[in-house]
C-alpha cells in the first residue's frame, strides 16, 4: 500500500520502533464484524442461533469477528435488526461510555449509526438518545439504523452543535463525540481515504474537532461523562485536542478507560487509549474519557415538564392499540399531521431541525390507523396480540422481506383476521394483515430485501 511521505514520517516519529510492524499490518487481510443487539437478543440465545461461524471480540462482550465471507447483511436476521456490521476496533467507544438504563445520552456526531444503535439498546427504553448528525443525508441513514435496531426512545436531529448548545446547556448524562477526523485507521479498510487524506489532512480537522468537544463539554450534566474518539492516529487531532479541551475546561478530568490487553496508552496521557492494528485485531481508534466535577444541583430537573394533557385517540387508533399488550404513557402522545407518536419523556424539547421525535406509531389515515414499520420494529412477539412467526429457512421470510403477499394458512396465530406482528422465529420483521389464511404485506416498502 502506498503511503503518502508526510504520513509515514509522522507515523514512524508516533510509533518509532513499532513502525515496522504496523506497515506490515496494512498488508493483512480485513477483518470484519459485528455487534449483536442486546436489546433484542441475549448473547447465549443469539450463541444458539447465529447462522455463520464467529469468534468472539476479546475486549467487547457482544462484539464479534467474522471468520467468513458470509453476507451477513442478507439474512432476515439482520432485517429483524439483531446485529449491527461494525469493524471491531469501532465497537469500542460505545462500549467504553457505560451508558445505563435512565441516563440522557447525546451523541453528537452519530450517522450512520455505529455507535448511536449500542448506545440506544443500553438505555434499555429508559432515558433518551439524541442522536445528531450536521449532514441531513446521513441523518436519515441514521433514522434507518436507529429504527431497525428497535430504539424507541429517541430523538433524531440533524443541526449546528452550536444549536443544540444553546439549548440543552448541561443537559446529558452521557456525550459520545465520534468526531470527523482524517480517518487515518480507516487506510487499510478504505485505500481511497488515502486520497482525501492527501487533499484534507489533520490540520483541516483539528479546528472543528475542538468546537465539538468545548460544545459537548457544555451540553454535559455536572457528573456526567463525555467520550471522545476518532479513527486516526495523529496527535493533533488526538491528545492535542482533550489537552485544549482540559487547559479550557477547568471542571473536566480524564478517567481511566476499562483496560484490554492489547490497548495502547495515550501519548504522554495515559488515561486515553490507543488502538493500533499491529497489536490487536481492530483498525484502530482513540479514545478519551472525561468527566464533568459534579455540583450540588442538578439543572436537568428544571427542563423537565409536567406531563402533557392526555389526546383524545381517533377510534381507529383505540382499535389498534387494544391489540398491544403493553402500558402507553397516553400523556406522551403526539399527533402530528397524521402521525402519531410516543416521546420518550416528560420533557420538553425545543424547536430543532428534527427527522425523528420519539417513536413513530403510525399513521391515522381517514378512519384507517396504519401502525410504522418502527414500531413493529421495537416490539417483542408477547407486546401484540397475534404473531405470525416464520422460519428463517422457510422461503416466505425472504418473500415477506420483498413485500410479497403470502399464504400462511399452515402457521398458527392467535387472531385469524387483521393485524399480525410478523416474526422470524421470535423476532420482529414486520406488519402484516390476515384474512382467510392470505397475509397481506405491510413491510415497509423502503426497506425492502432487493
Ligand atoms: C466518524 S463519523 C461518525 C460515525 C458514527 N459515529 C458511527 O459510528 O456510525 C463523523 C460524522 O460527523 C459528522 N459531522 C461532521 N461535522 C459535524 C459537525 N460540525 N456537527 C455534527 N456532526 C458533524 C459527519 O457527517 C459524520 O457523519
Amino acid at each position: 500500500m502506498r503511503l503518502p511521505e508526510k504520513y509515514e514520517n509522522e507515523m514512524k516519529d508516533l510509533l518509532q520502533e513499532e513502525y515496522e510492524a504496523y506497515k506490515e499490518s496494512l498488508g493483512l487481510p480485513i477483518q470484519q464484524g459485528y455487534r449483536i443487539n442486546t436489546g433484542k437478543i441475549s448473547k447465549e440465545e443469539w450463541e444458539k442461533i447465529a447462522p455463520f461461524s464467529a469468534k468472539e471480540v476479546p475486549w467487547i462482550e457482544n462484539g464479534y469477528f467474522l471468520l467468513d465471507d458470509f453476507r451477513a447483511s442478507r439474512h432476515p436476521y439482520y432485517f429483524a435488526g439483531l446485529y449491527y456490521l461494525q469493524e471491531p476496533s469501532a465497537m469500542t467507544p460505545a462500549n467504553r461510555l457505560n451508558v445505563e438504563p435512565g441516563d440522557f445520552v447525546l451523541d453528537l456526531c452519530a450517522a450512520p449509526g455505529g455507535k448511536a444503535t449500542e448506545l440506544g439498546s443500553r438505555l434499555k427504553g429508559k432515558g433518551m438518545l439524541v442522536a445528531n448528525d450536521i449532514s441531513n443525508s446521513r441523518a436519515k441513514a441514521l433514522l434507518k439504523n436507529l429504527e431497525l435496531a428497535g430504539i424507541a426512545n429517541l430523538y433524531v436531529t440533524s443541526e449546528e452543535p452550536a444549536k443544540l448548545c444553546q439549548n440543552f446547556p448541561e443537559f446529558f448524562d452521557k456525550v459520545l463525540i465520534d468526531a470527523p477526523c482524517s480517518g487515518e485507521g480507516m487506510f487499510h479498510r478504505e485505500p481511497k481515504m488515502i486520497e482525501y487524506w492527501e487533499k484534507r489532512g489533520p490540520e483541516e480537522y483539528v479546528p472543528i474537532q475542538k468546537q465539538l468537544i468545548l460544545y459537548g463539554s457544555r451540553m454535559l450534566k455536572p457528573g456526567g461523562k463525555l467520550l471522545y474518539s476518532t479513527c486516526t492516529f495523529s496527535k493533533k487531532e488526538d491528545e492535542e485536542v482533550i489537552q485544549w479541551l482540559l487547559e479550557q475546561n477547568t471542571d473536566m478530568h480524564l478517567i481511566s478507560i476499562a483496560p484490554y490487553e492489547g490497548f495502547s496508552k495515550g501519548f504522554g496521557l495515559s488515561e486515553c487509549v490507543r488502538i493500533f492494528p499491529h497489536k490487536m485485531s481492530g483498525e484502530g481508534h482513540f479514545l478519551a474519557l472525561l468527566e464533568k466535577k459534579s455540583t450540588e444541583q442538578d439543572n436537568t430537573q428544571k427542563q423537565k415538564l409536567q406531563m402533557g394533557k392526555e389526546l383524545k385517540l381517533p377510534n381507529c387508533v383505540e382499535e389498534f392499540f387494544s391489540l398491544l399488550k403493553f402500558p402507553i404513557d397516553r400523556s406522551c402522545l403526539k399527533l402530528e399531521k397524521e402521525r402519531l407518536y410516543l416521546l420518550p419523556n416528560a420533557v420538553k424539547m425545543p424547536k430543532l431541525r428534527y427527522l425523528r421525535t420519539g417513536l413513530l406509531l403510525g399513521e391515522v389515515k381517514k378512519n384507517r390507523f396504519e401502525p410504522s414499520q418502527a414500531l413493529a420494529m421495537a416490539l417483542k412477539p408477547e407486546h401484540f396480540a397475534s404473531c405470525i412467526s416464520i422460519d428463517s429457512t422457510d422461503v416466505r421470510c425472504v418473500k415477506y422481506l420483498k413485500g410479497e403477499t403470502l399464504d400462511v394458512s399452515d402457521l398458527p396465530c392467535n387472531n385469524k383476521k387483521g393485524w399480525q406482528l410478523v416474526c422470524v422465529e421470535r423476532y420482529p420483521l414486520g406488519f402484516g394483515k390476515l384474512s382467510n389464511g392470505i397475509l397481506k404485506n405491510k413491510y415497509y416498502a423502503g426497506w425492502r430485501w432487493q
